[in-house]
């Protein structure tokens, strides 16, 4: 078994990157029963086992499927009916809670409002969406001393459908108290305390919630072929094909910038891909029960680079049927200073990355997300 204490002594050694790559070509996700981190009473050998799993699944695939989390399908499903109902009311109605400088990045963003940056220019991505993250008054960040930033605020919430709201509500705190949990995973999994990142870390997680409605590509601009349907091009994506970047899809292909994105989507449905060191894009299809699980670019400055962020893409390339999907993203603390753990940095060599104030490179990736 390749146990957790050889993560650090595989990390400082040479030839780590021919390895990471070779070890990258996944053609499938790998599903970790995540029970002994959820149950109040397993032993520390069982969760160590699980830490085990997940540092393998961060370290090959970035990707991963979690079961046994413990979340009923009386909250995950409904949130999911909910929001479709939501995305149904009109234009006008789900503008009253439109996104803008004002309200603090957080709300709603028509179709096409994301974008997907990429060198030379930007690609409208096919869905909209609201945005929520962790509430926090400016007047009581201003009394802790520190510094107000552009993101700060409260929430607009989905208000228009109250039981929306609420169902919304007790999902985003499941996903908060589960997250928590597989952050636990991973710090074992990494050889480190169980509750390493906790407090000063992450243990007041500056967290995002997207709820995201990616409409068939077919009534996008780009992909209406002339018969009504999806185009060949987009056709060919949903299989897995190489597009060149100024394509819209449904979600242009990026990393996620935080430590865990938690997916919560639309059954039956196969949207989501993955890319793995030979470029194929690898589906992430739903599987009942569990929820889709990456790493973001936070794991890759604490681990040194051993952890990747993995590039992924969404693609809805069916005729006629909406996929909604309910990201939710468990970061750091918008204070907190994230840099490579030494024991993941030769002796004598430069550290692979700088330190990073999360809030700042927060701000940099949302202020950046919109052409309102
Ligand atoms: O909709 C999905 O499956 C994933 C969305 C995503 O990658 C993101 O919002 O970062
Ligand atoms: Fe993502």
């Amino acid at each position: 078994m390749f146990g957790p204490l050889r993560a650090g002594r595989l990390a400082a050694g040479r030839g780590t990157v021919g390895l990471q790559l070779l070890s990258r070509l996944f053609s499938s996700l790998p599903i970790i029963d995540v029970g002994p981190l959820v149950a109040e009473n397993s032993d520390l050998a069982e969760r160590q086992a699980v830490g085990a799993q997940l540092h393998i699944a961060c370290r090959d695939v970035g990707f991963f499927y979690i079961k046994n989390h413990g979340i009923p399908e009386s909250t995950y499903g409904k949130v999911l009916t909910e929001a479709q109902r939501w995305f149904n009311l009109p234009e006008n109605i789900k503008e009253q809670i439109k996104i803008t400088p004002q309200s603090h990045y957080r709300g709603y963003q028509r179709l096409g409002a994301n974008v997907t940056r990429y060198e030379g220019g930007f690609q409208r991505d096919w869905h909209e969406g609201i945005d929520l993250y962790k509430e926090e008054d400016i007047g009581d960040v201003e009394a802790q001393g520190r510094p107000a930033s552009p993101i700060h605020g409260r929430n607009q919430w989905p208000h228009q459908l109250p039981s929306f709201e609420a169902i919304l509500r007790t999902y985003i705190e499941s996903m908060l108290t589960l997250s928590a949990k597989i952050a636990r995973g991973i710090a074992l999994g990494l050889d480190l305390k169980e509750d390493y990142f906790d407090g000063q870390l992450a243990g007041d997680s500056y967290w995002v919630t997207r709820v995201i409605h990616y409409p068939p590509l077919s009534e996008g601009t780009q992909h209406r072929g002339e018969d009504g349907g999806i185009t060949a091009e987009a056709s060919d994506a949903a299989q897995g094909a190489v597009v060149d970047r100024s394509v819209q899809l449904s979600c242009g292909e990026h990393t996620d910038y935080g430590m865990l994105t938690m997916v919560n989507q639309t059954p039956d449905m196969t949207a989501l891909q993955v890319r793995n060191a030979q470029g194929e894009w690898v589906p992430a299809a739903p599987i009942p029960g569990t929820f889709v699980c990456n790493i973001g670019d936070m794991y890759k400055v604490w681990t040194n680079g051993l952890y990747q962020p993995t590039v992924h893409r969404v693609i809805n390339s069916h005729p006629s049927a909406s996929r909604i999907s309910i990201p939710f993203f468990f970061e750091p603390n918008f204070e907190a200073t994230v840099r490579p753990l030494p024991q993941f940095c030769p002796p004598g060599e430069q550290p692979k990355h700088a330190p990073v104030r999360y809030g700042t490179h927060l701000e940099s990736k949302v202020l950046n997300n919109f052409e309102l």
